[in-house]
């Protein structure tokens, strides 16, 4: 008896040993592979660095290829487009105004009942809808028919607190957030399509025509007498307001910058100047490329794996399409090589853009001390269910990397356009773009659901703007102007309105 006593004793004491090696194998397993996951994550925030000499080599490269885009057709990967906006609004526009507003991810109509100086807007009304994805890839006729709709069911609510002025028809101004040739004020032709959009056929065709037909077609006596890129849209409604408004920078879906230039440095317009000397440039700053962006293996795979790989470089490393999605490739590497979240990788972490940028923004704006949040969001996104605090924190980190490096970027393409016309304090002033005498400040509108929705990239942009501007960053204003660029579309057609009856 006191032998099977023994036997069952050193059987169990076995049995421990091998659950307690089994344990702390798992263990050392667990803190190799975290430690694999945190030295991957150091690696990482090392190739996304901006420190402010990279970012000042950022601001150079941005007014250089401003100026290359201005002297010649194709003379830099900023195409730098002429918007024929040669007349922002001033503030005394009346009548109402319409304006359609075709972004990346939402169409918008707009209506507005302008009263003049003093009463300005006497009222507004707008709807937002999102963009169904299937038109995102269909036919132009499709994608400008489902516009019409939208804005003749739109026009029929107008209701009594509407009226067009006496013999006034409904002007339109229409906001298309892509690269478009302008041909004229209300005309021009598609050159490329970014973010999600490929309507293949819509390519080369003028998108004011396309509209007006299928506009026609469902009736209303209604008229386009502006296009405009939402960036120029963004800045005509910023400068309905404050006349030192000078830059717009749209941080959406994608991002784009849009600014005052002078007629005599767009060169490549030959001699034609407006007579007010001035015209805004669209400059389609998401195709920004310089070798002093902090580009990584990551930013590589998911460029390849877009609609449009090679292009929007800028926009792939700083807009909301993409910062979810940079680090959801960041954290699928994680979990394939260092096991972050177990030993399975979650399927749905392998597809495209399962991670929003509003994903992001929640995980960042978790201030709890146990990161309770970014737990939920990994749950509700990806099943990932009890994550300890470590690999919580772990994700935290990867979100504000991708953030900070995004933020920093705008900031650093802000300040080379400051640069370009003369507003960033050093003493390269451009000859023209007088600082309005009664305040001497230079207004940056910004405008996107990415700057108005994420705090944190806010205030990292902001943060770095001044870093950059030092004492000038006194002199520049750089606010919200929240949906400028839709009526910024009924206002410039207000503004085409006035003048011609002048
Ligand atoms: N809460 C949020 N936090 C961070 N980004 C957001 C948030 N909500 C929306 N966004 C970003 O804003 C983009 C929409 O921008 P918006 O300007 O409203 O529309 P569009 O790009 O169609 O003009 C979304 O694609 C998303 O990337
Ligand atoms: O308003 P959205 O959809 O974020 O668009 C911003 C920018 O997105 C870019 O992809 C377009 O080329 C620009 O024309 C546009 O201004």
């Amino acid at each position: 008896m006191g032998k099977v006593v023994a036997g069952v004793a050193i059987v169990c004491a076995a049995a421990a040993c091998a659950a307690a090696a089994v344990t702390v194998s798992y263990r050392m397993r667990v803190r190799s592979q975290r430690h694999h996951a945190r030295s991957f994550l150091l690696e990482f925030q090392e190739a996304c660095a901006t420190p402010v000499a990279r970012l000042r080599q950022v601001v150079d490269a941005m007014a250089v290829e401003m100026h290359a885009g201005l002297v010649s057709e194709g003379g830099s990967r900023l195409k730098m487009l002429p918007s024929y906006v040669d007349q922002l609004p001033e503030g005394d526009e009346k009548g109402l105004y319409y304006a359609v507003d075709l972004g990346g991810t939402n169409f918008r109509a707009l209506r507005v009942q302008l009263g003049g100086k003093e009463s300005r807007v006497i009222k507004q009304e707008y709807e937002e809808v999102a963009i169904p994805p299937e038109l995102m890839i269909g036919t132009s006729e499709e994608l400008f028919d489902f516009i019409a709709k939208e804005l003749t069911s739109f026009v029929a609510r107008e209701g009594d607190d509407f009226q067009p002025s006496a013999g006034q028809s409904r002007d339109i101004g229409f906001t298309f957030s892509f690269p478009v040739q302008q041909t004229a004020l209300n005309s021009g032709t598609l050159l490329n399509w970014t973010k999600g959009f490929k309507v293949v056929d819509a390519i080369g065709q003028d998108v004011v025509a396309a509209l007006q037909r299928c506009i026609q077609k469902r009736g209303p006596e209604m008229r386009i007498t502006a296009l405009v890129n939402d960036a120029v849209g963004a800045l005509a409604g910023g400068r309905y307001w404050n006349e030192d408004v000078m830059i717009a920078v749209i941080l959406g879906t994608g991002t784009n910058a849009a600014y005052v230039e002078r007629a005599q440095a767009i060169s490549k317009c030959g001699s034609t100047f407006p007579k007010s000397g001035e015209m805004v440039i669209n400059m389609e700053w998401g195709n920004f490329w310089s070798s002093h962006l902090p580009r990584t293996p990551v930013d590589e795979t998911l460029d390849n794996e877009t609609m449009n790989p090679g292009e929007q470089g800028f926009e792939k490393m700083i807009s909301g399409m993409y910062l979810g999605d940079v680090v959801r490739r960041v954290l699928l590497k994680m979990a394939q090589e260092a096991a972050l979240f177990g030993p399975n990788v979650p399927r749905k972490m392998l597809e495209a853009f399962s991670l929003g940028t509003p994903d992001i923004s929640k995980i960042h704006a978790d201030e709890s001390s146990d990161l309770k949040v970014v737990g939920n969001v990994l749950r509700d996104v990806y099943g990932i269910q009890n994550t300890s605090l470590a690999v919580r924190k772990i994700v935290y980190e990867v979100c504000d990397t991708v953030a900070e490096r995004g933020a920093r970027l705008a900031a650093a393409g802000i300040v080379g356009i400051l640069k370009k016309i003369g507003r960033d304090g050093t003493h390269s002033k451009d000859v023209g773009s007088p600082v309005h005498p009664e305040s001497g400040k230079t207004v940056v509108a910004m405008d996107g659901g990415l700057y108005e929705r994420y705090s944190k990239f806010r205030a990292y942009m902001q943060a770095a703007a001044a870093e950059l501007l030092g004492d000038a960053s006194k002199d520049v204003v750089i606010e919200l102007s929240k949906d400028g660029s839709g009526i910024g579309a009924a206002l410039l057609a207000a503004s085409i309105a006035k003048n011609r009856r002048k």
